[in-house]
């Protein structure tokens, strides 16, 4: 696969950076761009990757992976043009940000290929999908999801789609963190000391999600199962219902994908 550079390693690029490392990639071919001094040579002592400026990033890999901020792509773009050939595979991991925005400000021919991963990657549960751009071939496409690979899982998804899976799962950690908080607090206001809240709740949802998996079951067939008739789970859901929480829970994840396509066009 040869060298990889991830441009503008921050959160979600240490995350990738880390996954590969896992996955036992060669330290000799990972590099890392960081806009901080100090930020780079974290990087370096933790893993023991180089740290170059863009353009030297740019020179030396095969593969470039973007993963700044979308605000941020357009200067980073202008920045490494020049030393991008049609030879380099451009992996994006930004939100909202088109193949064809980069497609248009690189050389001709550069493959490009759209990624939307998702933080649990860190402890290689990731969930990825990947979206071909104008040039990019099945070798190219195939090269992108084996980065994503070494983290968790991935699909293919039409570009058209990627917002979507942007509201879903790119964001979707953040939105499980937000339902664990809300139950955590529930638990400390019904008195539980608040690490025993704590366990409860992550046990709880751990144990929820490896049964979807396991079990293949729709979800509304393991809520039925818990739900007895007049019983607390139903009490509890119809407060749920009344609440419009199932409603709210779309309408949030449009929002999201709202955003996600207005990132495009270079709205802060
Ligand atoms: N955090 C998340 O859960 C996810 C993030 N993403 C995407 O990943 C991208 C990065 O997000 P985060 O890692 O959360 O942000 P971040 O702010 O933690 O990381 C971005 C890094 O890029 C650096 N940077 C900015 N301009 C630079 C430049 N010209 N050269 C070198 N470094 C530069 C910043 O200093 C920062 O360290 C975004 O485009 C976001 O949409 C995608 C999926 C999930
Ligand atoms: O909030 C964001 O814009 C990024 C993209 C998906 C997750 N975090």
């Amino acid at each position: 696969m040869g060298t990889v550079a991830i441009l503008g390693a921050g959160v979600m690029g240490e995350t990738l950076l880390s996954g590969l490392i896992r996955s036992g990639r060669s330290a000799d071919e990972l590099i890392v761009t960081a806009r901080r001094p100090e930020r780079a040579e974290q990087l370096t002592d933790r893993y023991a990757v180089r740290a170059m400026s863009n353009v030297e990033a740019a020179q030396a890999a095969d593969t470039l992976v973007l993963v700044v901020k979308p605000q941020d792509m357009g200067g980073l773009v202008e920045e490494i043009r020049g030393h991008v050939t049609a030879g380099n595979l451009v992996v994006s991991l930004a939100a909202g940000i088109p193949t064809q925005y980069l497609e248009s400000r690189l050389p001709d021919g550069v493959a490009v290929v759209r990624v939307m991963p998702n933080t649990p990657a860190l402890v290689d549960q990731g969930m990825a999908a990947v979206s071909p751009g104008r040039s990019a071939d099945a070798a190219h496409l195939e090269e992108a999801a084996e980065l994503l690979r070494s983290c968790g899982r991935v699909v293919q998804v039409a570009e058209k789609h990627q917002d979507a899976v942007t509201a879903i799962s790119g964001s979707g950690p953040a939105y499980i963190f937000y339902v664990v908080e809300a139950m955590i607090e529930a638990g400390v206001v019904l008195g539980l000391p608040r690490p025993t809240a704590t366990e409860l709740v992550v046990q709880t949802l751990f144990g929820a999600a490896t049964m979807m998996r396991e079990t293949g079951q729709h979800p509304t067939v393991l809520r039925e199962q818990v739900t007895s008739p007049g019983g607390t789970t139903a009490a509890a859901l119809r407060q749920l219902d009344d609440h419009k929480v199932r409603a709210a829970f779309i309408t949030a994840m449009e929002a999201a994908a709202t955003r996600s396509h207005e990132l495009a066009s270079g709205n802060d």
